[in-house]
């Protein structure tokens, strides 16, 4: 079966700097993926890589069997869901929650349209698995940003992606809203119909048990990339952070906290 995802000795470099070195990432279907890196270490470049936005300066790209420089880049991006807390600023604050997420069909920011009854259940479906469909008919202003984010999440997965990028979508939750949310991520892996799943972070406990794989990016570079339960431990996590840590396992996941000094 072809991968997924398919990045082959991926670089790119802009002026004089190489903000991507030599990545060889393969996602293969039925698999889900961690991304896990400081600040500045590559992952939104090596993610508009794979979705197109940026073009790599050596290496080659394939995505969902297609190979980039031989594919209709627009056509593809339908296949692939993007849900970055940036995107809760674009939509229409006014706008009614269910016509936010029915909206990730059509690739708009509001509805013109008149409602389709099949759009009408598939978002109620999808807000019910992320646990939002108590929102409905509410203004998404009124919205938390926890709320907004599982509403852009089923936004998404409205236009059926292949592929759904969850970038730091915990960002500016607190503690509960995080765990309600990573709840509903679970959940949603539960679908038959759920895309694959690369989920970037910069915090090891918030990577699922379902999402089986991990890329440790640094500095532009692949340190480490498979099993997750083999690549967050102590001893692993020391070496990509390049500072003494301590890992702690709960549920499937890892806490990690710096050896105090
Ligand atoms: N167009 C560009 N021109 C020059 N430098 C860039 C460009 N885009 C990104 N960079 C630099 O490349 C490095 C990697 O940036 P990137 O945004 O990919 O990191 P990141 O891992 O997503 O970081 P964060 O977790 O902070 O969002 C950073 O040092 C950034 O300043």
């Amino acid at each position: 079966m072809q991968p997924v995802i398919e990045n082959r000795n991926v670089s790119w470099r802009t002026g004089a700097n190489e903000l991507l070195r030599e990545i060889d990432w393969t996602v293969r279907q039925g698999e889900h993926w961690a991304l896990l890196g400081l600040n500045g270490s590559g992952k939104t470049t090596l993610l508009n890589i794979v979705t197109g936005y940026i073009w790599p300066t050596s290496g080659s790209v394939s995505v969902l069997g297609r190979r980039f420089g031989e594919v209709d880049l627009r056509e593809l991006r339908r296949s692939i869901g993007w849900v970055s807390s940036s995107l809760q600023e674009k939509l229409y604050a006014s706008d009614r929650t269910q016509h936010v997420v029915i909206s990730g069909k059509y690739a708009t920011i509001g509805l013109y349209e008149k409602l389709l009854e099949e759009d009408v259940n598939r978002a109620e479906s999808l807000m019910r698995t992320l646990g939002c469909l108590h929102l409905w008919d509410r203004e998404y202003r009124s919205c938390s940003q926890g709320e907004k984010q599982k509403l852009l999440i089923a936004r998404a997965l409205m236009a059926d992606p292949r592929i759904l990028i969850l970038d730091e979508p915990t960002n500016g939750l607190d503690l509960f809203s995080r765990e309600r949310l990573l709840g509903s991520i679970e959940e949603l892996t539960r679908r038959p119909d759920t895309p694959t799943l690369i989920y970037v972070t910069h915090h090891s406990e918030e990577i699922l048990p379902v999402f089986g794989r991990t890329l440790l990016l640094r500095r532009g570079e692949v340190a480490d990339a498979g099993d997750t339960a083999e690549l967050l431990r102590a001893e692993t996590l020391t070496r990509f952070f390049e500072a003494p840590v301590i890992a702690e396992t709960h549920d499937g996941r890892v806490y990690v906290r710096p050896v105090s000094r």
